[in-house]
């Protein structure tokens, strides 16, 4: 059997008495994109948050049960938490690129962790941009700031730095929610393109984006999965009522 790149067990998350999520089990295989959907506040970002150990970073936040990362489980203290946010990449809801130059955002991590040559940060820039999809838009400005590019682009480089650590998963956290929808369009089919070469998970509001973009698709209901399955039997054929009510928009 194939194991997955990426799954939890059990997994518990509670933020002081607030229990926000409940006994989640997923697995992520590699080289597929699932969608995580469901209503606000059900807790799809938290859950993506404990994949990377984002939630370390929140003080009253506890997270208890298993995150397997090829089999090996990354919730416990001695994982290099440095090392394992290269390995699975995130992107947020609104483009955060640093006020600096389009090349020095995406050569910062590889520098961080000690890239120094010239040409090797050159090659990994390029690559990384070409990979996001940003690379002819931007060759020719590559020195000035990435403030200067618009939203949608933005967000490509904000996928480019993430991709210039070479990482195995990506996590996205609705990342066109603040796009128009041509720069959307970019994102999905972007999106659709790299899970030729990684895993990736993909918070979103947008049923059709859901149902464009991804394998499979898992339903959060106030901390809990309901259904999890096939993206096409999760919008066409759901086996759970809440399922059906949420995906025709019955409420949520
Ligand atoms: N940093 C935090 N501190 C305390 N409680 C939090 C924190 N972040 C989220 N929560 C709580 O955890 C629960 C799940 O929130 P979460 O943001 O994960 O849901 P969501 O499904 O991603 O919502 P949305 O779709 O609105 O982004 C909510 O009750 C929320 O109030």
């Amino acid at each position: 059997m194939s194991q997955s790149k990426l799954a939890t067990e059990s997994l518990n998350v509670y933020y002081g008495q607030n229990h926000a999520i409940k006994g989640v089990d997923l697995s992520f295989p590699r080289n597929t994109v699932t969608a995580l959907i469901g209503p606000s506040g059900c807790g799809k970002s938290t859950y993506l948050r404990c994949l990377n150990r984002m939630n370390d970073l929140i003080p009253n936040a506890k997270v208890e049960g298993q995150i397997l990362l090829d089999g090996n489980n990354i919730n416990e203290q001695k994982v290099n938490v440095g090392q394992l946010r290269k390995r699975i990449g995130m992107v947020f809801q609104r483009p955060n690129p640093f006020s600096k130059s389009i090349f020095e955002n995406v050569a910062y991590g590889p520098r961080h962790h000690g890239v120094s040559s010239k040409a090797k940060l050159n090659e990994i820039v390029e690559e990384s941009l070409r990979k996001a999809a940003l690379w002819d838009e931007v060759k020719d400005r590559i020195h000035r700031s990435a403030l200067a590019l618009s939203g949608g682009q933005q967000q490509r480089l904000c996928i480019a730095r993430a991709l210039s650590m070479s990482p195995e998963i990506l996590l996205l956290d609705e990342p066109a929610s603040a796009l128009d929808p041509i720069s959307t369009g970019k994102i999905e089919e972007l999106i659709v393109e790299l899970k030729k070469e990684y895993t990736l998970i993909i918070v979103t509001h947008n049923m059709q984006q859901a149902a464009r973009i991804s394998d499979s698709t898992a339903f959060f209901y106030v901390g809990e999965v309901v259904e999890h399955g096939d993206t096409n039997q999760i919008f066409t054929t759901p086996k759970q009522q809440q399922t059906e009510d949420y995906v025709t928009g019955r409420f949520g």
